[in-house]
């Protein structure tokens, strides 16, 4: 199984069914900027909202066969498995990627539990085997790595700092393996950052010191 992250500007993407898993996936869809079109009678207001303000296409009706499959991805998220078999394998042959939000083994790909702090993301899988678990370790991890995520930005500094004074990759790595190990990160995680910027800062002026 490859995990990866997709660009998806301008890839056009059927949803069929308007409930809370469906209004989920739009949400992460249209952060990425594709096109989505919505196929259900009945929606949740936030995708009624998206619908109004243009952001997405609805069409307020039962699936049926006019419905136009032709897409990159097709989400099949209605209460209704016979459906969502039928219209899978209608998508398939136009070629779509297929998710079904109701059976694990009929998805041509699947959604992690993802977890964004600032510039730090999480995507959780757990083999498909238990979603509620994803959910309960995505809380965890977001309450473990938040100090991680908050120093990224003073991270970033030091980074380019240690770049620009130690011209070569090996040279780069070896500092950053001797600064930077298990203990700095548990430091950290501890809320302990000052300690290890201070570390830090004194390595690079030392190199700086250096004739
Ligand atoms: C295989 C997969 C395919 C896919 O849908 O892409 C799939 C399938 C199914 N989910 C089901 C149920 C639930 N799903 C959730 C929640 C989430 N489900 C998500 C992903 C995935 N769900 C993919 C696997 C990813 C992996 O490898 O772990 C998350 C991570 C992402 C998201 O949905 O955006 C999101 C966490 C949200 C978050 O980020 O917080 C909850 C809990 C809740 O809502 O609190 C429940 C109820 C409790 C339970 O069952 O655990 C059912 C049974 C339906 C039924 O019983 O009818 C199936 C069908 C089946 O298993 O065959
Ligand atoms: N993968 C996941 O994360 C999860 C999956 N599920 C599964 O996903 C399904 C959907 O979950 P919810 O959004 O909570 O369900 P829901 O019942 O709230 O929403 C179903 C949506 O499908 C629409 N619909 C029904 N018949 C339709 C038709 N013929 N054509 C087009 N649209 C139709 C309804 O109008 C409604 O908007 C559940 O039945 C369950 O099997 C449930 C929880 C989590």
């Amino acid at each position: 199984m490859i995990t990866m992250a997709l660009r998806l500007a301008g890839k056009r993407c059927v949803v069929i069914g308007g409930g809370p898993v469906a209004a989920r996936r739009i949400a992460l869809f249209l952060a990425e900027q594709a096109k989505i079109t919505v196929v259900s009678p009945r929606v949740t207001p936030e995708i009624e909202a998206l619908a109004n303000s243009g952001q997405i296409i609805w069409h307020p009706q039962p699936y049926s066969e006019t419905v136009d499959l032709e897409a990159d991805f097709v989400l099949l998220a209605t209460s209704d498995s016979q459906l969502n078999e039928q219209v899978a394998q209608r998508a398939r042959s136009f070629g779509a990627l297929v998710n079904r939000a109701d059976n694990r083994d009929d998805c041509d790909f699947t959604f992690p539990a993802s977890v964004d702090i600032g510039d730090l993301q999480f995507a959780i899988f757990t083999g498909r085997v238990s979603p509620r678990l994803s959910r309960l370790m995505k809380q965890d991890l977001l309450k473990r790595y938040k100090p991680v995520a908050d120093i990224l930005p003073a991270f970033k500094k030091l980074r380019r700092e240690v770049r620009q004074l130690l011209p070569t990759p090996a040279e780069r790595e070896t500092f950053w393996q001797t600064y930077l190990g298990e203990e700095q990160l548990a430091m950290i995680i501890d809320g302990k950052w000052k300690r290890v910027e201070e570390i830090l800062n004194n390595a690079i002026s030392s190199i700086r010191i250096k004739p």
